[in-house]
């Protein structure tokens, strides 16, 4: 099966300084797939580029391919109307925006979406919360479920997901997974960057991003422990393993 997303051999390189040099990853249609690394390594930047913000739509080599078109150098809201989107560990802020509203607006091209049960979805009541402004006013746990409420109201082909349990207690954590089931069950793609055990056991596969590179991608589990690895070893000496076995090219 093709893969929805693929990044062949991106090169990125700010101020000299070379951040990703040479990330191949694939990710399945439908897969929920976790990219784990060392702080550093390069999964923010990489997140960036395949949502091209922050001024990050081409890499300084290599492509970017999502659903057989190459992205390099679309702009945020061309890569949207592809059906691509994103949730970050800081969940956005609207002043004077209602939940409802917001959520209305997520679902304006799917009027079968009920927004009610979005948000029950993601453990908050709506006749509480319907009314409540998206802004400092909600905790930022309840923002970030708003955040994920508004993705099921939307239904993207893809969403790529960056710490999206930083801030979440431990307790709530089990809601997330079933949050991530809910999307893959509504055909929703997830690229996540988590080290959250409890998140990975819902993942299909995982990535390790060390060095700027994807070392290897393989089962949750067996990614965990490389990364356990990573973290203990010299990421160049990991680096030059990595590619002595013939991975992470
Ligand atoms: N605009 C920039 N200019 C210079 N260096 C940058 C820029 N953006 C990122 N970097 C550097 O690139 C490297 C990768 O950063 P990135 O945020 O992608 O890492 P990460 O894997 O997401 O880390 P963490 O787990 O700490 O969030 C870091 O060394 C960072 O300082």
């Amino acid at each position: 099966m093709e893969p929805i997303l693929k990044v062949d051999n991106v090169k990125l390189t700010i101020d000299g300084k070379a951040i990703l040099k040479g990330v191949n990853l694939e990710v399945n249609r439908g897969e929920i797939h976790a990219i784990l690394g060392p702080n550093g390594a390069g999964k923010s930047t990489l997140a960036k580029l395949i949502m091209g913000i922050d001024d990050l739509k081409s890499p300084t080599e290599g492509e970017i391919i999502f659903d057989g078109k190459v992205i390099n150098g679309l702009e945020v809201y061309e890569r949207a109307k592809l059906g691509i989107t994103l949730a970050w560990q800081e969940p956005a802020r609207f002043e004077g925006v209602t939940v409802e509203e917001y959520l209305k607006l997520s679902a304006r091209n799917n009027p079968d979406v009920d927004i009610r049960k979005c948000l029950e979805e993601v453990g908050l009541v709506p006749e509480v919360y319907l009314k409540r402004f998206v802004d400092d006013s909600l905790s930022g746990g309840e923002r970030k479920r708003v955040e994920l409420a508004s993705i099921l109201a939307f239904k993207p082909k893809f969403v790529v997901l960056d710490e999206i349990d930083s801030g979440i207690d431990f307790t709530s954590i089990e809601d997330i997974q079933k949050i991530l089931e809910t999307m893959k069950e509504e055909g929703i793609t997830v690229l996540m960057i988590t080290h959250n055990e409890k998140l990975l056991d819902v993942a299909d596969r995982a990535s390790l991003l060390c060095g700027g590179k994807v070392l290897e991608t393989s089962d949750p589990q067996s990614i965990k422990r490389k990364f356990e690895e990573c973290k203990v070893c010299d990421v160049l000496d990991f680096e030059q393993k990595g590619e002595k076995d013939g991975k992470g090219r």
